[in-house]
């Protein structure tokens, strides 16, 4: 624990995985003189007191902000606006508002509406998650060597976002600071797509005639049983991101297709010099992200981004 927490108060809104890990990993290290957190939900605030996720549970939004130096909202995307409206009166001149939400230009245009000019509005993105949600699944070390992105608008105070890295990188995160368009292309390729396609494999597995569920769920081993634990992710947060970030994941869908076209053809012209090339091609990029390790995995993915957005152009 520091003698001096770097921040007064912390507010946390939304204590679901991502918010409850805050709570607790702030409180294992000390970061907050004090913390206050709330949820729109009675039944969540109500076990939020019973597991202690933080000194005080305010009743709303608007009373959990005051006096906080740090405001971090941590809902689903679709209601980054609604938080932002409830709080925008009440929150301390010079605070740092932030958000975790996996999507992040719909996020920055949409609590930009209401915040106010006299705080530090700098949205983020913990890109570290799992299938679970609510206030039991989170735990301190989910941030760990894990990578956060923040992107702070054009114009934001540098001091501002130079806190506000230091908070995650205290939280064990390695911070990268990207434009938010930007964020949105690669996550739609590295994130919401992978989701897609599992919701997807999933729900055509359900809906064989030939293959009934009980086969499936017994022969599920490997590959398919990745898929279900993606597929189980939260239906809340997963619409809002599809939704939020309809353009970049409709063209990254794009490629996708005109990509699984080509195996298509490979698989009944039975072509399979093309398919052996292909499987190569993508064990080397899965050897290459295994050896440089976590830390170094996130730029990978960017040069592959880049590889792919040259291809639709
Ligand atoms: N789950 C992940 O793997 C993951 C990873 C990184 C980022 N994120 C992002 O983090 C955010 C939260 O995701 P989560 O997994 O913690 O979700 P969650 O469903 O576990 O928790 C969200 C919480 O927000 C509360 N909430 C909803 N509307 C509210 C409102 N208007 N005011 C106050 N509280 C409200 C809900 O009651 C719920 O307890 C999302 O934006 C998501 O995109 C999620
Ligand atoms: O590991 C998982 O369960 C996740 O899906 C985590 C994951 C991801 O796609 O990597 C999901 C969404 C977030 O915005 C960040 C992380």
């Amino acid at each position: 624990m520091s003698a001096t927490p770097p921040f007064k108060r912390i507010a946390l809104i939304g204590l679901g995985l991502i918010g409850s890990s805050l709570a607790r990993g702030i409180q294992q290290l000390g970061l907050a003189g004090e913390l206050v957190a709330t949820d729109n939900s009675a039944a969540v605030r109500a076990r939020a007191v019973e597991i202690k996720l933080a000194d005080r549970i305010a009743d709303d939004n608007a009373s959990a902000v005051k006096d906080a130096d740090l405001v971090i909202a941590c809902v689903p995307v679709g209601v980054a606006g609604d938080v932002a409206k409830s709080i925008a009166a009440h929150l301390a001149p010079g605070a740092i508002v932030s958000d975790v939400g996996s999507v992040k230009a719909s996020v920055l245009h949409a609590m930009s509406e209401y915040l106010p000019d006299n705080i530090h509005f700098i949205p983020a993105h913990p890109v570290a998650g799992t299938e679970n949600s609510g206030p039991d699944s989170g735990f301190a070390e989910l941030f760990s060597n894990r990578w956060c992105i923040l992107t702070p608008p054009d114009g934001a105070d540098p001091a501002a976002v130079e806190k506000l890295t230091g908070f995650w990188a205290a939280l064990g995160a390695n911070v990268e600071i990207m434009q938010a368009a930007h964020h949105d292309l690669v996550l739609a390729v590295t994130s919401h797509l992978p989701h897609l396609i599992a919701y997807t494999i999933v729900g055509t597995a359900d809906e064989l005639e030939d293959v009934t569920r009980s086969e499936v769920l017994k022969f599920s081993a490997g590959g398919f049983r990745d898929f279900t634990r993606i597929a189980a992710s939260d239906p809340t947060m997963w619409r809002d991101v599809f939704l939020a970030n309809k353009d970049a994941v409709l063209e990254m869908l794009g490629t996708f297709q005109e990509d699984l076209s080509k195996l298509t053809r490979a698989i009944r012209r039975d072509d399979g010099d093309a398919l052996f090339e292909h499987f190569t091609r993508t064990r080397a990029i899965r050897r290459g992200i295994v050896s440089i390790g976590q830390d170094e995995a996130a730029p990978d993915f960017g040069r592959k981004h880049q590889a792919l957005t040259k291809k639709a152009d």
